[in-house]
């Protein structure tokens, strides 16, 4: 291995007001979904749409949400509160919205991303269930879907219990008919809650809730989650059970798990010839997790006795749907988060989390992206910039026709593997990689599915380094292979373009190109020269800039040895023109050069 060499530095380091702009900036485009600049997947130079620093971003509110949500949207964005619009009126409406938010009743379908041209940046779902927004065409589109998933659960519980109780006593039944006239006392005899078995069937958020109350009514309660840990459920002293003894050995079941691919009519024909005849079955969760149908024929032949419903397959069910018209059915129109508190709760909670994606922050109810905790984005932040910018400069360095597929990151550091999150900094290396080579928009969503896409493998390795772990990194290396390098000394001894950065004073800086040391800011843009080592080699480039009033910000010469060959790095606030470059480039004893925007 060639011997790295020594670097000098020319210049101090630029301001921190600038500096920490730059770092803000490259922060808040991690998540692409700041309200400053917005790039659209268009083909390259055909749309570029960027708002001025003053511009509101726009969001679109297509079901009512709470007021207190309404006015916190208001002090951030325009806000288009459009209400029951047809597919076509939203797919035509979201391509002037950087955020949609929807309850339940809103398909946010794969023509609704495509047809945003790529403004869409946050979908907020205002409650739990996500069923109804095609996530991976979200995640396609770097779009980030969140959700509020807390502030229903008490509604959606306290509905499962009232639908419960109403269901054992025939309540709805028996209001119908004293209000057209009739007093059939004998009719509406119900049964008791006390001593039964109720299987809760997902033991999330609502399920443990509906089971804490249900003990409190006295019922015996069994519960069924293939990822609910055992001991919370001993907890309050549900034991958990298996599929087939839940539905079993139940006389009541209450459904509380999301429609997924795996629960969708995950109570069927079949699983009802195993229930005890004359169960009784409360949803909450969604329509789809039962097969209707099943249910009518389970509701007929007696196996289920009743059911209370408050979801359903298609909603609203078609007026004559059986399910709905069967005499032991008890049905709801979609109310379980359906309570004043809970609608203001969730009205804020995704209010809080989309304002805060479209400020670039991390939303912590992320459903399509990794949840990454404030303190260490803070602590990340230089490297985050640091990452992006070391892939923007390997990606540049690589000759034309070369195809990038194979990257490997290096992370140093004194911190244990497991103490150190790297899904970010991956996503700002690809992101870095990827966006001055085409026109797609690389965010934290996107970023692995892009380069997945591309066919560009990236794998990651650490070097666990020996003392203080007080700095999450020493140092990024990023590192291309089996391309030609359009910058020879890019190269390193193992024939990979290789580019390596610190963070210095919070400030990031390229410290290694191919296996020459230099040390240079990265701000601004920047030029590599390969030269011989001699006298005077600074000067002359640094006239041909000065000549043309580019600013240099930086210079750095990385050597083999004194008077051997070397690499000068030069940061340039401004991009000098093609004929300084020029000039550059005959300087005799520049052997290689390549100019780098950052
Ligand atoms: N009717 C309404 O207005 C409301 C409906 N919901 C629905 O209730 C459901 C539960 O909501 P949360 O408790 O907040 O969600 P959660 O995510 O806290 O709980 C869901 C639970 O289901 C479990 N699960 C997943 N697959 C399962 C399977 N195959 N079998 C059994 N359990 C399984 C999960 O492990 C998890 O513990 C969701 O579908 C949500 O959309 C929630 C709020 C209001
Ligand atoms: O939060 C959920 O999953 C719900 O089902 C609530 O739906 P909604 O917001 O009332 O349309």
């Amino acid at each position: 291995m060639a011997a790295a060499a020594s670097s000098t530095s020319l210049k101090p380091s630029p301001s921190p007001t600038t500096a920490s702009w730059m770092r803000n900036r490259s922060l808040s485009t991690t998540f692409g979904v700041t309200a400053l600049s917005f790039r659209h997947s268009e083909p390259r130079g055909r749309r570029f749409i960027v708002l001025s620093m003053d511009a509101k971003p726009t969001i679109l509110v297509a079901e009512k949400l709470g007021e207190a949500g309404v006015k916190l949207l208001k002090d951030f964005a325009n806000v288009d509160c459009s209400y029951n619009l047809s597919p076509e009126e939203l797919c035509t409406k979201i391509s002037l919205c950087d955020a949609l938010i929807v309850r339940s009743g809103t398909k946010v379908s794969r023509e609704v991303f495509e047809s945003s041209g790529g403004r869409l940046k946050v979908v907020g779902r205002a409650g739990v269930g996500i069923d109804n927004v095609d996530l991976a065409a979200a995640t396609e589109h770097g779009c980030l879907v969140v959700n509020a998933p807390t502030a229903n659960t008490i509604a959606a519980a306290e509905h499962g219990i009232a639908l419960l109780t109403a269901m054992a006593r025939n309540i709805a039944q028996a209001d119908a008919s004293v209000k057209a006239g009739k007093w059939e006392r004998n009719k509406y005899v119900g049964v008791s809650l006390v001593g039964k078995t109720l299987a809760v069937m997902g033991f999330g958020k609502v399920g443990t809730e509906v089971a804490r109350r249900a003990k409190g009514l006295g019922m015996h309660v069994i519960a069924h989650d293939p990822y609910a840990p055992a001991d919370r459920a001993r907890a309050i002293g549900v034991e958990l059970v298996s599929f087939d003894e839940a539905i079993s050995s139940a006389d009541f079941i209450s459904l509380h798990m999301p429609l997924t691919p795996s629960t969708s009519k995950i109570l069927n024909a079949e699983n009802f010839a195993k229930m005890k005849k004359g169960v009784r079955i409360v949803n909450v969760a969604r329509g789809g997790v039962i097969d209707e149908e099943a249910l009518v024929k389970a509701l007929d032949s007696g196996i289920v006795a009743q059911a209370a419903l408050d979801v359903f397959t298609v909603e609203p069910p078609p007026k004559d749907s059986k399910l709905v018209q069967h005499v032991n059915v008890t049905a709801t129109p979609h109310l379980g988060a359906s309570t004043m508190e809970a609608q203001e709760g969730v009205a804020v909670e995704i209010a809080e989390a989309v304002v805060g994606a479209l400020k670039g922050e991390l939303a912590a109810t992320a459903v399509n992206a990794p949840m990454v905790p404030s303190e260490v984005l803070t602590e990340l932040k230089p490297f985050v910039s640091l990452a992006e910018k070391l892939g923007r400069l390997a990606v540049q360095l690589v000759a034309g026709g070369s195809g990038v597929k194979s990257v490997k990151v290096t992370y140093a550091s004194a911190r244990a593997p497991d103490d150190l999150d790297t899904r970010l900094l991956r996503a700002m290396i690809t992101k870095g990689l990827i966006e001055p080579i085409s026109s797609v928009f690389v965010n934290l969503v996107n970023a692995d599915f892009t380069a997945k896409q591309r066919g560009i493998r990236i794998t990651e390795e650490r070097i666990v380094l020996d003392g203080s772990p007080e700095s999450p990194l020493e140092f990024i290396q990023v590192q291309i292979a089996n391309v030609e390098s359009k910058f020879a000394s890019a190269i390193s001894d193992s024939g990979e373009i290789k580019v390596e950065g610190r963070v210095k004073d919070g400030i990031p800086h390229l410290t290694r190109v191919g296996s020459f040391e230099v040390d240079v800011s990265l701000e601004g843009s920047i030029i590599l020269c390969r030269q011989v080592d001699q006298p005077g080699m600074i000067g002359k480039v640094g006239s041909i800039l000065g000549e043309e009033n580019v600013n240099v910000s930086f210079m750095s010469v990385g050597r083999i040895a004194p008077r051997k060959q070397a690499v000068m790095a030069i940061g340039v606030d401004e991009e000098p023109s093609k004929k300084s470059l020029k000039r550059i480039g005959e300087i005799p004893s520049i052997e290689d050069f390549v100019y780098l925007n950052l």
